[in-house]
């Protein structure tokens, strides 16, 4: 049974009763995710000065166990994929039908346990590129430091690279690039390569180097577009998932570091607009509401899809919204779950005529029980690459009407935002160092095409008619046609790779679509068949001006508010042509930059 006294385990200090936390702390951090966890290290770190104190409200699963963690952590640790699947360590969120997917659902993945998605994501390690962080800095107003240049050190700063063994990296030209990578001996969160390569993967390599307009950078983490190699999110010892639980959390065993699991943050208290500590309850139901003080900042890291329900819930947001909520208004801030942005998927299925294709039959496709994740292969492409088409696609874009393909009845600065948005996309669509595109190599013939910038702006709200539910998601998939456009695309490239002379002697054939599949049979099938997320949702608190429908300023301070900030996913004004973990970790290290500069 739980007791009274904090659990020194081989972690933080575990709390998991809200009758263990303290009246007040320093800081406390909304969410034991991610971003959280990072901060909560960091700002700890001090601690043998007796600076910072910090509790965590984390929320774990409903479980019957009485055990910390619904999933021990040595199964999180060695799992890829299954996790995703795992019931016990994500919430149980469906989005709204999405109209123009054919009225499809789609369930929204996001990790509910210490190490929050960081604990059940695909771990693989990438950044995006350049011109994708001038867009962030851009987006904010002159002045920002979120550019290219201002956001390195601090990726540097986020992980431990190890190298590939030496052999691998000779036989499948896999470089790298240290002035890019940090070593830092107190990063524990490890990007490493596995042990073994499929050698099946060589003439995949060989055939997308030789598509016209590909790049090889010498390491795809330096900022650029292409064909590379990248590291997953795990130790080069046992092979084991690194996590923000496993580099921010095991192992520390400091006084001034708690975190409380089991409870949930109901929303932040405020003396006039200066937050003074956050309100949260027992996810076991009883003991009524509780409340903690924050004696120098509250800061949330609740993910894209929990913080905007938090900030609504406490005053802030749409005015409309709250009103119809009868929540007071404490502060209007139109854009708090709006902009919402993911990557959107989907396969395009091939077979061999011949035989195993380039894989040599007798390998199985994972190897070597240290390859836990998928291969580590991926050309990142920019649009001018994908297609010639690419300038009728921007030209079309860049004069469209925002407010026409916005929520009907969007707030001026939401509109005024996305007209922004607008102009820093089109320029991201004419650049060949933008990842528009992402198709992952494995080795099968087809695959996954992702599309890596969406253009439909969705929207993540409380339920009107029941706040303290879980929001209500809509990604708004596909309801402005550029994405769609872009996806047919996508298809094309796929194909054009599959053509390629390489391949020839396999005869590969197109079971979906179909090779002849196009037009507007394309993109009814496209409708069909979409996934409007690859888990990495962002930008309901988006760092841009009020005027612009931003949240956070560029110290990722909410608008209108003292003492407050936001630090996760939901801060990213625009997708990094990236899997958002790296990017989560690089904003996570330099918030807490910003946050010991203010104090
Ligand atoms: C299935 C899946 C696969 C993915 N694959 C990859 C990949 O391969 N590579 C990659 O780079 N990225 C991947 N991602 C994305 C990446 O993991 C996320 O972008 C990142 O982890 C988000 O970090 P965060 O801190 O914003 O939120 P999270 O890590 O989700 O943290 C939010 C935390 O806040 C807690 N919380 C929420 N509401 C409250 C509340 N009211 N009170 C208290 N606590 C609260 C949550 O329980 C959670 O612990 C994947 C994500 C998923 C879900």
């Amino acid at each position: 049974a739980p007791t009274e006294e904090p659990e020194k385990f081989r972690h933080a200090h575990i709390l998991r009763r809200g009758a263990q936390v303290k009246d007040a702390y320093d800081y406390v951090i909304v969410g034991a995710g991610t971003a959280g966890l990072t901060v909560a290290d960091r700002l700890s770190e001090d601690g043998k000065l007796l600076l910072p104190e910090q509790v965590f409200i984390g929320i774990q699963p409903p479980s019957k166990l009485l055990t910390f963690l619904a999933v021990p952590d040595s199964v999180i640790q060695r799992s890829n994929g299954r996790n995703f699947f795992d019931p016990g360590i994500q919430y149980n969120i469906t989005s709204v039908p999405q109209i123009d997917m054919n009225e499809r659902e789609q369930q929204v993945r996001i990790g509910c346990c210490v190490g929050g998605s960081s604990a059940i994501n695909g771990m693989v390690f990438v950044r995006g590129t350049k011109p994708e962080y001038d867009g962030w800095a851009e987006l904010g107003g002159p002045g920002s430091t979120w550019n290219w240049d201002g956001v390195l050190p601090y990726f540097k700063k986020a992980s431990h690279f190890n190298p590939p063994d030496e052999m691998l990296a000779k036989n499948f030209n896999i470089t790298w690039d240290p002035e890019v990578w940090g070593q830092d001996p107190n990063t524990h969160i490890y990007a490493s390569f596995p042990n073994f390569v499929n050698p099946g993967m060589i003439p995949m390599y060989k055939a997308m180097a030789k598509m016209p307009g590909i790049a090889i950078p010498k390491d795809g983490a330096g900022g650029k577009s292409g064909l590379f190699w990248f590291p997953t999110s795990m130790d080069n010892i046992k092979y084991w998932r690194s996590y923000s639980r496993t580099g921010h959390y095991d192992n520390i065993n400091r006084t001034n570091y708690e975190v409380l699991t089991m409870h949930k943050v109901k929303k932040v208290l405020f003396d006039g607009t200066t937050a003074t500590g956050v309100q949260f309850v027992s996810r076991e139901g009883g003991n009524g509401t509780l409340t903690v003080k924050a004696n120098k900042e509250v800061i949330i890291s609740a993910g894209t899809v929990h913080t905007p329900q938090i900030l609504q819930n406490s005053g802030i947001g749409p005015k409309d919204l709250l009103e119809k909520t009868k929540i007071p208004v404490l502060v209007e801030l139109p854009g708090v779950g709006q902009n919402f942005q993911d990557h959107a998927y989907l396969s395009v299925n091939y077979q061999w005529g011949n035989g195993t294709g380039p894989i040599p039959p007798n390998i199985t496709q994972t190897g070597s029980p240290s390859s836990i994740a998928g291969p580590n292969l991926g050309a990142w492409i920019g649009l001018p690459t994908i297609t010639d088409d690419w300038e009728k696609i921007v030209a079309r874009y860049e004069t469209q009407d925002p407010a026409q393909h916005l929520p009907q009845n969007s707030h001026p600065y939401v509109i005024a935002g996305y007209k922004e948005f607008q102009r820093v996309h089109a320029k991201l669509l004419r650049s060949r160092d933008a990842n528009w595109l992402w198709v992952p190599i494995g080795g099968g013939p087809g695959g996954i095409v992702m599309s890596m910038h969406i253009v439909s702006h969705g929207t993540i709200n409380i339920d009107p008619d029941d706040p303290d539910a879980e929001p209500i998601v809509d990604y708004r998939a596909l309801s402005n046609p550029i994405d769609l456009d872009i996806m047919a695309e996508n298809i094309k490239f796929m194909r054009k790779f599959m053509n390629s002379s390489d391949f020839a002697q396999y005869q590969p054939t197109e079971s979906s679509p179909g090779a002849n599949v196009d037009g507007q049979e394309l993109r009814d099938w496209i409708k069909r068949v979409l996934i409007p997320t690859n888990f990495h949702p962002i930008a309901t608190a988006a760092k841009k001006p009020k005027e612009f429908g931003g949240v956070v300023d560029e110290g990722l301070m909410v608008h209108g508010t003292k003492r407050l900030s936001v630090v996760d996913g939901s801060i990213m004004p625009l997708l990094p042509g990236a899997n958002t973990q790296q990017p989560v970790y690089m904003i996570a290290e330099k918030a807490v930059d910003l946050i010991k500069a203010r104090q």
